[in-house]
């Protein structure tokens, strides 16, 4: 068979028509998998040693959210390398990266597959992979057809990818994707909150501005802090962590500005802050929140007059560094109960990010958890990890409190939980594998267990109970200090506190 100047000239309206570069893409992926009778066909994106899916027709939805790396799919690897149409025989034995991901077929090995490197001139800027289940599918398209289609996909998708640079704000110049260049932090989702937050991280971050991150626990607040300093002219040099609400007041102002020696009992030499590490690059301050009034009224000298003061030391020093700022507090109610400055929340919030709490994200939920089932599986060495069509549903049907944290846990814990249910190397996940709840309440007194009576006295039962107490509180709120310890309505810090003198943490 081969293809009619009616077939090829569908292809190419398709491939000129849609509103947008995702909506063309689909168009595409879908004729062709009419056109060449596939069960399967995908639309994949090269990038930082990656491939990444830009539009499926036949597959799973959470395919949209995995991130293919050539070092985990020998079969994309071949097909970044080949520079031309690959055929894999049907007895290959490198796995196909959809196994067990075509509807219906979960069960079935892809049998027939064929992938179009696609190129922009010299540089591989992504691939269309074909699959089918019977192993004689594509025999009847010649090689010259497929280059045809790849040619075609190959300009439009290099046409996307030139606008998409000439519509950033971004001042990098646009540079090829090239074989070695490593992947950048990714935030997963194409929810309309989650594009429309990209959107405004890419604004942003060409500016200089300080930037106040909110947003509930575990929504990815610290990733769209790195996401706007990787992108942003600051992105070759340190972006710095501190986390406000694990700082102990007594050693919170060195942490931040540094000190000189003899400056207090036990500072034997001069220590740059955080401050002086991220000069001419970002500060991520975390939990801002948490930070005391007097901290509070230092930072804002620092962020009006760019200058800073190492405690013991009378000089001053210069330092350039841009502040990202994040919290799971609603700061304005903070400034009205005179908690948190007003003139430091004015200052940090001349770009307020607002980041959506994962049920208001729709279909992300799947796409994410495709993207932490592909993880698990490099990280385990497992062949496959696939979502039962019941994992799906369950997974959309839950309310997710602790967000995305709480998910890449969930699915972490259920890939375990599926993988030693049954010998092998696939894993398929199945709804019984997530025991969720959908409370994010604190543990109460009547749901904690008695304390036991073999404790030696009243000090080694108070201490296990509050063990137990503050384990129970940080698994119900996915791990997050902040949540734990207003759920337990104590102090962070002093949470800290405690945590540590009980063994708890480091
Ligand atoms: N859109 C996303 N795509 C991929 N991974 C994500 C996404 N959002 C969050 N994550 C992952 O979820 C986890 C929690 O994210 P992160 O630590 O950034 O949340 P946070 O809002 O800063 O949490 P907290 O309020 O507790 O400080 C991290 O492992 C992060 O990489």
């Amino acid at each position: 068979m081969s293809f009619s100047v009616e077939v090829l000239a569908g292809i190419a309206i398709e491939l000129q028509s849609g509103i947008g570069h995702q909506d063309r893409f689909q168009r595409l992926i879908s004729t062709l998998r009419h056109v060449l009778d596939c069960d399967a066909s995908a639309l994949l994106r090269y990038e930082g040693r990656q491939f990444i899916p830009l539009a499926i027709d036949g597959l799973a939805q959470d395919v949209l959210g995995r991130r293919f790396t050539l070092e985990g799919h020998p079969r994309l690897e071949t097909i970044a390398r080949a520079g031309d149409v690959v055929r894999f025989p049907a007895d290959s034995d490198l796995p196909d990266p959809y196994d067990g991901l075509i509807p219906g077929q979960e069960s079935l090995k892809v049998h027939a597959c064929i992938g179009l490197p696609l190129f922009a001139g010299q540089h591989l800027i992504g691939a269309l992979t074909l699959d089918g289940m019977s192993p004689d599918q594509f025999d009847t398209f010649s090689d010259e057809e497929l280059r045809l289609i790849a040619a075609l996909a190959a300009g439009a998708l290099n046409n996307a990818l030139l606008i998409e640079q000439l519509e950033s704000q971004n001042s990098l110049p646009a540079s090829p994707t090239a074989f070695e260049q490593v992947a950048h932090t990714e935030m997963i989702g194409l929810s309309p909150g989650i594009m429309q937050l990209k959107k405004e991280i890419e604004i942003v971050a060409a500016s200089d501005l300080n930037v106040l991150i909110e947003g509930e626990t575990g929504t990815g607040k610290e990733l769209v802090a790195k996401s706007i300093h990787e992108a942003s002219p600051r992105g070759v040099n340190p972006l710095v962590y501190l986390n406000c609400a694990a700082l102990p007041e007594s050693v919170a102002e060195s942490e931040l500005f540094g000190h000189v020696k003899g400056a207090f009992t036990g500072a034997i030499s001069n220590r740059s802050g955080k401050f002086e590490m991220a000069d001419n690059g970002t500060l991520f301050l975390d939990e801002i929140g948490e930070l005391s009034l007097a901290l509070q009224a230092k930072l804002l000298r620092v962020l009006q007059y760019g200058d800073i003061q190492r405690v013991g030391d009378d000089r001053s020093l210069r330092v350039d560094v841009r502040v990202l700022a994040a919290t799971n507090r609603d700061l304005r109610e903070e400034v009205l109960a005179g908690n948190f400055r007003a003139d430091l929340f004015h200052r940090l919030s001349v770009f307020p990010l607002s980041v959506p709490a994962l049920r208001e994200r729709g279909e992300d939920v799947v796409l994410l958890a495709g993207f932490f089932c592909e993880q698990c599986r490099l990280r385990m060495g497992l062949s496959r990890v696939v979502l039962s069509p019941g994992a799906r549903t369950h997974l959309m049907s839950y309310g997710w409190p602790g967000n995305v944290r709480e998910l890449e846990h969930a699915i972490h814990r259920a890939v375990v939980l599926a993988r030693a249910a049954r010998s092998g190397d696939e894993v398929v996940i199945h709804a019984r594998h997530f025991s969720l709840h959908d409370e994010s309440t604190p543990a109460t007194m009547s749901e904690m267990p008695e304390p036991q009576v073999t404790n030696r006295n009243l000090r080694d039962a108070t201490e296990d109970f509050q063990r137990q107490m503050i384990s129970r509180a940080l698994e119900q709120n996915s791990r997050s200090w902040a949540a734990s310890a207003r759920a337990l309505e104590t102090d962070v810090a002093n949470l800290h506190r405690l945590a540590k003198r009980l063994g708890l943490k480091p």
